[in-house]
Formats: C-alpha cells, sequence, structure tokens
C-alpha cells in the first residue's frame, strides 16, 4: 500500500456560536490585565482535517484542533512530501521522520499536532486495510465499554449550573468536571465564587460519582496551595491543570501535597514530554490528547509509559482518536465526553465535522468491533457553515 494523495482542509465555522460569557473558565490569559482577551483563547472554532489516499483505493482521516491554519501549512508544506510515496504499515519509520524533520520548531505545540493529524490518518488507513478497527491493532478490547465523564459545567449562574449536572445525572452519568470561574486575580472574592460553584455541583450529583475541577492554567502555584485545603472536603477525583504546562515544578510541588491528585498533559507533547512529567511526579493522571501529543503512535507508547508508572490516563477531549487509545489499554480507565452542543468553545465541533462519534449511554461509550479504521466519515450536514479552506 502506498500513499498517493494528502489533502489537508481547515473548516472554519461561520455558524451560530453560544457568546463568551466573562469567567466562564480560568484560564491563561487571567492573569493579565485584559480582561476582555481572556475570552479569545478561549476558542477552537477551526478544525484541520487531513485526507490521505493510497494506490489501494483506501482514504484515511486524521484531524487537529490547535492553531488549525498553522497546521495546516505545516502538512501541506513540510510533512506531505515526508509521507508521499510511503507505506502507512511504517508508521513508526513514517513518525520518527516527520518528528526528526521537523524537530528544530516541531517539537512542542502546533508541530507536533500537525503530526498527530498525519499520524491518526495514517493508522485510519492501516484498520480499513484489514478490516479492523484501530483498537484491534492496539492491544484490542479491554473493556466491554468505556465509562466516560460529562464534561462541561462551564462556570455560569449557579442554578443553571445545578441544572445541567441534573440534567446529565439524570442521562446516568456518573462522573463531571466542571470549570472555575475564578483566579488569583479575582482575590478572596473569586476564592468564595470559586468554592461556591463546587458546593453547587456537589450538592446536584451527591458523593456517589466522581467530580473532577477544571482550571484550564488560570492559577497559579501560590493561590492553588491555598486553594488545594479549601478544595479537599468536596473529594475531587483530581483538579487539571492549575498552572501552565511550562511550570513542571509547581505540578510537582502541588501534586506531592497529595491533598487533591493533580492532572494535566492536554498541553504536553511527545513521549519525552510525558517522561518529563512521570520521572518529576507531576501529575496522578495523564491526560494526552492523541491529536496534539504526536498521534496514535506517541499516544501508544506514553499508554505503555503510564502503565509502568501506574498512572492512569484520561486522555483530553474524548472524540474516536482518543477512543481507541483507551479502549486498547488498561492504563487509562476512563474517557472525557462533550456530549454535541451548540458551538461554544468548540470542542464539540467534532461533532459538526464528523460522523461516527459514539454518544454516550448511561455514562459509557462504546466502539464496535465491525467498523474498521477510526469509524469516522466526514459529515455533509453542516459544510455549509464552514468557510472551508484547501
Ligand atoms: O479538559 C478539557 O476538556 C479542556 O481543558 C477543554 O477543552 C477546555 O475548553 C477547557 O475546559
Ligand atoms: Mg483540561
Amino acid at each position: 500500500m502506498k500513499i498517493t494523495k494528502v489533502r489537508a482542509r481547515t473548516f472554519e465555522w461561520k455558524g451560530k456560536t453560544v457568546p463568551p460569557q466573562g469567567n466562564f473558565c480560568s484560564n491563561a490569559m487571567d492573569l493579565l490585565y485584559s480582561p476582555q482577551e481572556t475570552m479569545k483563547t478561549f476558542r477552537f472554532h477551526g478544525w484541520t482535517v487531513v485526507e490521505i489516499e493510497t494506490d489501494t483505493g483506501l482514504v484515511g482521516y486524521g484531524n487537529v484542533a490547535l492553531a488549525p491554519r498553522i497546521a495546516k501549512e505545516i502538512i501541506d508544506q513540510y510533512l506531505s512530501p515526508l509521507i508521499m510515496g510511503q507505506d502507512p504499515w511504517d508508521y513508526e519509520y513514517l513518525n520518527q521522520r516527520m518528528y526528526r524533520a521537523t524537530h528544530a520548531w516541531g517539537r512542542k505545540g502546533v508541530g507536533m499536532a500537525a503530526i498527530s493529524a498525519v499520524d491518526i490518518e495514517l493508522w485510519d488507513l492501516l484498520g480499513k486495510s484489514v478490516d479492523k478497527p484501530v483498537f484491534k491493532l492496539l492491544g484490542g478490547r479491554t473493556k466491554e465499554k468505556i465509562p466516560c465523564y460529562y464534561s462541561k459545567l462551564y462556570r455560569t449562574d449557579l442554578n443553571e449550573m445545578q441544572k445541567e449536572a441534573e440534567t446529565y445525572l439524570k442521562q446516568g452519568f456518573k462522573a463531571f468536571k466542571m470549570r472555575f470561574g475564578y483566579g488569583p486575580a479575582h482575590l478572596q472574592q473569586g476564592v468564595t465564587e470559586n468554592l461556591k460553584s463546587v458546593e453547587a455541583v456537589r450538592e446536584v450529583i451527591g458523593y456517589d460519582t466522581d467530580l473532577m475541577l477544571e482550571c484550564y492554567m488560570g492559577w497559579n502555584l501560590e493561590y492553588t496551595k491555598r486553594m488545594l485545603p479549601k478544595l479537599a472536603r468536596f473529594q475531587p477525583r483530581w483538579l487539571e491543570e492549575p498552572v501552565i504546562a511550562d511550570d513542571i515544578d509547581g505540578y510537582a510541588e502541588l501534586n506531592a501535597m497529595n491533598i487533591v491528585p493533580i492532572s494535566g498533559g492536554e498541553h504536553e507533547f511527545s513521549l519525552y514530554g510525558f517522561k518529563q512529567l512521570l520521572d518529576r511526579k507531576a501529575v496522578s493522571v495523564v491526560q494526552y490528547d492523541t491529536n496534539r501529543v504526536g498521534g496514535i503512535t506517541m499516544a501508544h507508547k506514553i499508554n505503555a509509559l503510564c502503565e509502568a508508572y501506574s498512572v492512569p490516563v484520561v486522555p483530553h477531549a474524548g472524540q474516536m482518536h482518543n477512543y481507541h487509545l483507551t479502549m486498547s489499554t488498561l492504563a487509562s480507565p476512563m474517557s472525557e465526553y462533550f456530549p454535541m452542543f451548540d458551538v461554544e468553545v468548540g470542542n464539540e465541533l467534532f461533532y459538526y465535522i464528523f460522523d461516527g462519534e459514539p454518544v454516550a449511554e448511561d455514562g459509557f461509550l462504546q466502539l464496535r468491533d465491525d467498523v474498521p479504521g477510526l469509524g469516522l466519515t466526514l459529515k455533509t450536514e453542516y459544510l455549509d457553515q464552514f468557510n472551508i479552506v484547501e
């Protein structure tokens, strides 16, 4: 099998979006005095889709959401020439070729995200070429079905948050992730508001459910050290990305406090990036995203590393490219799950581009044994609501 064509297209949403609300999620910009900008970092309204054709007539799909236009340029200019004419079954060679050829500038961030998109579609092709789902090529079915957690609960009116939690509790979810709205810049009032929101959600979901807390890099070490003892009584399963991804010492210090497990990884890249997190005991839960970290080839290696370190893997975002990794390893106990909503932050955009994503039932996801590859096709229903950049 040889690669004969590579096509990267950026889908830019121009349809209806839910306008950003103030303080709906703490984030790395909050510490800067530019409140009107803080929401802008929160728009994943574009997605680059990579389609690769082979001389055997197969088409594989990959995807990337970080800086999608830049990722497309990287794919068009640097990665496509590296894989044209190659055999997708040489995926380790091809992943190394892309990683090493762009290493001078691409070993973190959008460089790795672009490599991830190409690698994901290689595996889609592999599965299709042997009529097997990708997870069967990675280790097979380690779970009858995948437990997943409901992920949204952005900070808004507490009654609204409670109604949202109630709705999805009734749908059978047994785990929830909520977002803090405030951080160091919001002083003690922000601390109070943060604690009130956790209390409100716990009041609805009770303590027979998992609750995870998302900071999205919006706090800092000093603020988190103050918050952790106040949060302990809510028994969170983890506190996610309290500090910026580069503050690995900060992660390690917070995790060593052993008050609330610290999670992270959605903004970390490559096998070596996760080796560093694990060696320094920076996180108690690893959360790479397969469409960022280096693709399925790289994520599969990180799964093995996490198994050896006994650190669970709960990939960022759910979505099919991650579900296959979670299904195929005991190191990954569950998936994140964004239900399909009106486009807001953009995590939900995946549903407007692809068909085939599993819908959670009673807090579980299922992957089928009889659907080859990733199991995705391009959706046509919303095409007119995208500006598509060829
Ligand atoms: O963990 C997550 O789901 C991510 O951090 C979200 O994509 C981001 O929107 C913050 O909630
Ligand atoms: Mg997160």
